[in-house]
């Protein structure tokens, strides 16, 4: 079996009431609950400043919740990544992939370093700073990059990449962390339309390639329509719709966004 699938445990999520208000009496997120498991692509959609970016970060805990519980199951063992601190969280988040908006690539460096820093979590911090990774490491990093298409392009400098590319680098170095859920945090927001369409095919072809779900928040509506297997609709901070993008209808639009002279 090539390395590049090998040893990625399959998790699932399950939020309950969650909650966060970044000033007191200001709640951003209002008793979210949400199981996400399998190996679907799952669109968040909403207007700006619904609560969508904060979702994900609170997920990975790049922002701490106010209230509520985040289990992270992996290989029967079940984390309440709301309440980890310290050690516990930097080893939990290990199998969280995250992908962002702006790649968030060390630009002087090459396409194969920029994939080892998705190893960082798992090799001592004298090897890191050594870059001393193991040859598996390597090897895992060549096949990744061959199946998001960057197969030649290991020894290019990440500042050298067009966009696409550079998403292409940020999805292959989160799973470089063999991740047990995939997170991307409006992934497409800098990309044309057709690369758009592009990096979250892969999203999803990846994700059924590890048989891991993956999140993505997304601005495009018929992107998430099209493309995703669930699509979760969010308002002033709350779910207000959950199912498949089939069922997805104008009403439920107006709830989402608000009324449809935007769409005129
Ligand atoms: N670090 C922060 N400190 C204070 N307020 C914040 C912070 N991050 C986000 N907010 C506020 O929380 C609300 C939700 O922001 P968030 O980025 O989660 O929304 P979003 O739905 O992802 O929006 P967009 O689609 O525009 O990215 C907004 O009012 C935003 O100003």
């Amino acid at each position: 079996m090539p390395l590049a699938d090998l040893p990625i445990k399959p998790g699932s999520l399950q939020i309950r009431h969650l909650a966060k208000a970044y000033k007191p009496g200001h709640p951003v997120l209002k008793d979210i609950n949400l199981d996400i498991d399998g190996t679907g692509l799952t669109a968040i959609i909403g207007p700006s400043g619904t609560g969508k970016s904060t979702l994900i970060r609170c997920i990975n805990r790049l922002v701490d919740p106010s209230a509520g519980e985040i289990w992270l199951s992996v290989d029967g063992q079940r984390l309440d990544m709301a309440r980890l601190k310290g050690g516990a969280l930097r080893r939990s988040r290990r199998h969280i992939g995250m992908v962002f908006q702006e790649y968030n690539l060390v630009e002087r460096l090459s396409v194969m370093e920029n994939l080892l820093t998705g190893r960082l979590g798992y090799v001592s911090a004298w090897q890191a700073f050594r870059r001393k990774f193991p040859r598996e490491d390597f090897d895992r990093a060549h096949e990744l990059l061959d199946t998001v298409g960057l197969g030649a392009f290991a020894n290019q400098r990440a500042d050298a990449l067009s966009g696409g590319q550079r998403q292409r680098v940020g999805i292959a170095r989160a799973l470089m962390q063999c991740p047990s859920v995939m997170l991307a945090d409006e992934p497409t927001s800098s990309l044309d339309p057709k690369t758009s369409v592009e990096i979250i095919q892969l999203l999803r072809e990846q994700g059924q390639r590890h048989n891991i779900p993956v999140v993505v928040n997304i601005h495009d509506v018929e992107l998430a329509r099209r493309h995703a297997d669930r699509v979760i609709g969010m308002t002033g901070g709350e779910v207000v719709y959950d199912g498949p993008p089939s069922g997805l209808n104008g009403d439920h639009l107006d709830t989402i966004y608000g009324g449809r002279a935007w769409q005129q």
